[in-house]
């Protein structure tokens, strides 16, 4: 096996020419050299997705020298998941822009970074409830940076694990913060990400792909995400344009608002967010089609999904501790 290594936070990175995902990033990353490198695997030829084993054993590197100096925005980074992904980034030295609500979160992320190590790090504060916003996070990319490589769509608006009540308004919310803002930044970031051919990551979710209970809204804004950006990558690709398109179907993290809004019912433990950050900053500079982190739980439940969907509907549900869940008021006005 010849391999071109790269160096590598922990582990050692390659490049198989035989794999289709690679030489796109690393004849625009890594240069001519990486991308003439052959694995010479004759075993499994490469689909460019999660399932190819060549893929999956070079996966358990990470790229940092792939993301020094370039410009990557990160939505949602004052906490949670978006947090601990501006630190990795700032740690492998990439230029990064970070978005939410709360400044004074945003700007203590942003101190962290600058020691960590970015090669620099600012912010933009506001609510991705309106598109307006988030044409104005790209903007910013623009006149600072006069470019992009990496769009990383994270953020999340608030919602509940109950049963639904009703509130249509909230659906409608949801779906503007978590969905339509999503589409709005990556409208605004495409020609920059044309130029670079850079990546669009989309932080989804197992409830993007498999309905449970207690999460009507926040699943349908989940599903509507692969279905319009599974639909644009199609479309990326037919017109050779080279921007990858990076789902991320994550199952329950640690974060502190996960932690709070779920604890009390689902059973299992939640993976760790300092290493779900890592992967999906990985799976988008490799330029894979999808990450199932923790694999361990989401790759089974999307195979029960298409091989014995009622015994998985059976399975989510035994898994909570429904008795926990307490219904919140219906909202006012809604006939319930
Ligand atoms: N944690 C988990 O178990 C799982 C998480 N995911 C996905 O991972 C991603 C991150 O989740 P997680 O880290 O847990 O979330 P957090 O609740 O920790 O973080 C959410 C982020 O979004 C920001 N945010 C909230 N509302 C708005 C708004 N209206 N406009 C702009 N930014 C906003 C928050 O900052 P601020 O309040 O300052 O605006 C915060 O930075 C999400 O896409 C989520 O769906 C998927 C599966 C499981
Ligand atoms: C209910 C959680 C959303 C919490 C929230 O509102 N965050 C924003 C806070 S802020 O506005 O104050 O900033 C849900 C977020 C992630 C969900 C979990 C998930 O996606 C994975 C599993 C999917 C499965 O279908 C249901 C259980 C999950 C653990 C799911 C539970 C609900 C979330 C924690």
């Amino acid at each position: 096996m010849q391999l071109t290594a790269v160096n590598i936070y922990s582990f050692s990175l390659s490049t198989p020419a035989n794999c289709r995902a690679a030489p796109r990033w690393a004849g625009a990353w890594l240069g001519a050299a990486a991308a003439a490198a052959s694995c010479g695997s004759t075993e499994e030829p490469c689909t460019g997705g999660v399932w190819c084993r060549l893929c999956t054993a070079l996966s358990s590197a990470s790229p940092p020298e792939m993301l020094r100096g370039k410009r990557v925005i990160v939505t949602g980074a004052s906490s949670g998941i978006g947090e601990q992904m501006a630190y990795h980034l700032a740690r492998m030295g990439a230029h990064v822009l970070l978005t939410a609500r709360t400044e004074a979160k945003l700007q203590k992320v942003v101190d962290k970074c600058l020691d960590l190590g970015a090669a620099s790090a600012r912010y933009v504060s506001g609510s991705m409830e309106s598109t307006a916003f988030a044409e104005e996070v790209v903007k910013e990319a623009e006149n600072t940076w006069g470019g992009l490589d990496m769009l990383i769509l994270n953020h999340i608006g608030h919602s509940f694990f109950d049963f639904f009540n009703g509130d249509v308004d909230h659906v409608r919310k949801l779906m503007e913060t978590n969905f339509l803002s999503y589409v709005a930044m990556t409208v605004s970031a495409l020609p920059m990400l044309k130029e670079s051919e850079g990546s669009i990551v989309v932080v989804s979710s197992v409830s993007g792909k498999v309905a449970s209970p207690f999460t009507a809204p926040y699943s349908a804004t989940k599903f509507a995400l692969e279905g319009f950006f599974s639909s644009l990558r199609h479309e990326l690709i037919i017109e050779n344009v080279n921007v990858s398109v990076t789902l991320c179907i994550l199952g329950y993290i640690n974060t502190e608002s996960a932690v709070r809004a779920v604890s009390h019912v689902i059973k299992e433990a939640p993976a760790p967010k300092e290493e779900c950050a890592l992967e999906i900053i990985r799976s988008g500079a490799l330029r894979q089609r999808e990450l199932h982190y923790p694999a361990s739980t989401v790759t089974p439940i999307l195979l029960l999904r298409d091989f014995a969907p009622e015994f998985l509907d059976g399975l989510i549900r035994s898994n909570m501790r429904v008795e926990n869940i307490k219904r919140a008021p219906p909202p006012q006005g809604s006939g319930h």
